[in-house]
C-alpha cells in the first residue's frame, strides 16, 4: 500500500481532509506540523519564533523523510509549504506514495484562513485585505511545487465529505 501524502496552500484542508480519509479508509493519519511538534516538544509557533522559519524548513524536511521511511501504510497531512523547500517537491513523486494536491482558490483560503490564522506565523498578523494580496502572490509562487503531485483534487465549494469521495475515486 502507498503512503497517501496531501498537500497544498495553508487552509486548503490537508488536516481537517486526512483526519476524515483516515476514519473511512482505516488507515492511520500523521499530520506533518504535528509530528515536529512532538519530536521537538514546541509549537510551530514557537519554533518560527525562537528559532526562525530556516530551522523550521530544516526540520520539516527531515521529519517528512523519517515519516516517507516508515514501512507501514499511512496518510501524510504535509505543511503547506513543504513541498516547496529542501527539494521535497521530488519526494511527491515516489512509486511508494500517491500525492494529492487539495486545490483551491484564494477566495476559499482567504474565507477559511480569516477564522484561522493565529497559529499560522507566515499570516499571524496581516489583515483580510493584507492576506488576500499576500495568499495571491504566495499561492502563484508555490504552484509549481504542488503541481508536482500526481494527482489533483480541486476543493472549492465541496464539503468535507465531496473532498474525501473524490479522493476514494483515486484511490479505487
Ligand atoms: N469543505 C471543507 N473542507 C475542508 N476544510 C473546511 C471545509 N469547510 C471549512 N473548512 C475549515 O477550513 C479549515 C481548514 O484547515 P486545515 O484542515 O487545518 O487546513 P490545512 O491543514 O490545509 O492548513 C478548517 O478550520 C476546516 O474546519
Ligand atoms: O505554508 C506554510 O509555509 C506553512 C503551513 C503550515 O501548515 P498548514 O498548511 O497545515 O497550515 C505550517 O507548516 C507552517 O505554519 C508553515
Ligand atoms: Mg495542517
Amino acid at each position: 500500500m502507498k503512503k497517501i501524502i496531501l498537500l497544498g496552500y495553508m487552509g486548503c484542508g490537508k488536516s481537517t481532509i486526512a483526519k476524515e480519509l483516515s476514519k473511512k479508509i482505516e488507515i492511520p493519519f500523521i499530520d506533518l506540523d504535528e509530528f515536529i511538534e512532538k519530536k521537538v516538544k514546541m509549537t510551530i509557533k514557537t519554533i518560527f519564533a525562537e528559532k526562525g522559519e530556516i530551522h523550521f524548513r530544516k526540520l520539516e524536511h527531515e521529519c517528512f523523510v523519517e515519516l516517507l521511511n516508515f514501512t507501514n501504510p499511512i496518510i501524510i497531512g504535509l505543511g503547506g509549504g513543504t513541498p516547496c523547500y529542501a527539494n521535497n517537491h521530488e519526494l511527491l513523486k515516489g512509486e511508494d506514495v500517491l500525492s494529492i494536491y487539495l486545490k483551491a482558490s484564494i477566495e476559499t483560503l482567504v474565507d477559511r484562513l480569516s477564522l484561522n490564522k493565529s497559529n499560522r506565523p507566515l499570516i499571524a498578523n496581516k489583515d483580510d485585505v493584507e492576506m488576500k494580496e499576500f495568499i495571491a502572490t504566495h499561492l502563484f509562487e508555490r504552484s509549481y511545487y504542488y503541481n508536482q503531485a500526481q494527482h489533483i483534487v480541486a476543493v472549492d465549494q465541496k464539503t468535507i465529505e465531496q473532498t474525501v469521495e473524490d479522493i476514494l475515486v483515486i484511490l479505487a
